[in-house]
């Protein structure tokens, strides 16, 4: 494997932490991260990494793929995507490596099977949401303290509307954190690694938009209960007779603090507003 210092020593790079750029340099962790993939037997015939710096995920990921997989990697950073060019030159002749140069939230993505990332912190929930719904595994490192709300169970104080619209995708858990040495430059915070499952969720939705958007006004009301959670917030979730809903809803689940509800405790109170009204579309 590509020692990540040697990496970093060729690519003449120091990473730019405004340009989001903290590089892995430890070993272990580099060498841990592909595991977390094995371990669930998933398909790594075509992985895609975010955010490939001066590559030492992407040489692990090489690996993982083996000779008939393939890589594609995205990188924003112009010379960095030079570098990943010259150093995988023959990576890429062989078809087994693809570098896009772009932003990752504007680029088409291919069809990927899997994704290992070590993601621009800056843009990690927009990139996280744009790979959830694909529903393939994802093994994706982010800030410690919003890994831990991704993967928060009700009536803790992380739980919230990135838990619920997380697990709405896929079965997730922090499978590793990673101290602050693990990186160069060291980014402020210490960081974690979840790894996504897809699934599909054990509740019905038939408008996934509103009950996203109907779970993201309630939590902006935590500390109110759900009664007047619906009312203070149909600028929000769009609803036009908040009053309707609240009348027609339980008195169990209206009592309630939008922490204390499960995601399917939400996905039932979000179909029965969709009965008594009818949202005004976003936007
Ligand atoms: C945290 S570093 C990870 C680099 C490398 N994968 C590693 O683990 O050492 C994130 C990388 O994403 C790139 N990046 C930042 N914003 C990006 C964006 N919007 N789209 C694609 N890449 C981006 C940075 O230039 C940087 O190389």
């Amino acid at each position: 494997m590509r020692d990540p210092d040697r990496l970093l020593a060729r690519a003449g790079v120091r990473g730019d932490p405004d340009r989001d750029q903290h590089f892995l340099v430890d070993d272990r962790v580099l060498d841990r991260l592909p595991t977390y993939i094995t371990e669930i037997d998933a398909d790594a015939s075509h992985l895609l990494e975010i955010g490939g710096g001066t590559g030492a995920l992407t040489d692990r990921l090489l690996a993982l793929a083996g000779d008939d997989g393939n890589v594609t990697v995205v990188e924003r950073d112009r010379d960095l995507a030079a570098f990943l060019r010259e150093e995988f030159r023959e990576e890429i002749d062989a078809d087994r490596l693809t570098v896009i140069e772009g932003d990752a939230l504007e680029v088409d993505l291919p069809a990927f099977t899997a994704s290992v990332s070590n993601l621009p912190y800056g843009v990690s929930s927009q990139i996280a949401f744009r790979l959830l719904p694909e529903k393939r595994p994802l093994v994706l490192m982010f800030q410690q303290e919003f890994a831990e709300r991704m993967v928060a169970e009700p009536g803790t104080s992380e739980y919230g509307r990135l838990s619920v619209s997380t697990q709405h995708y896929a079965d997730v858990e922090l499978v590793e954190t990673v101290p602050k040495e693990a990186f160069s430059p060291p980014p402020a915070v210490e960081s974690a690694v979840i790894r996504a499952r897809p699934r599909d969720p054990d509740y019905e939705v038939d408008d996934e938009e509103f009950f996203l958007r109907f779970v993201k006004a309630l939590f902006t009301q935590r500390r109110k209960t759900i009664r007047n959670g619906i009312r203070n917030t149909a600028h929000i979730s769009g609803l036009e007779r908040p009053d309707a809903v609240v009348d027609a809803a339980d008195e169990d689940v209206l009592r309630k603090r939008p922490d204390a509800m499960s995601p399917s405790a939400f996905a039932e109170l979000a179909q029965l507003a969709l009965e008594v009204d009818t949202p005004a579309v976003d936007g």
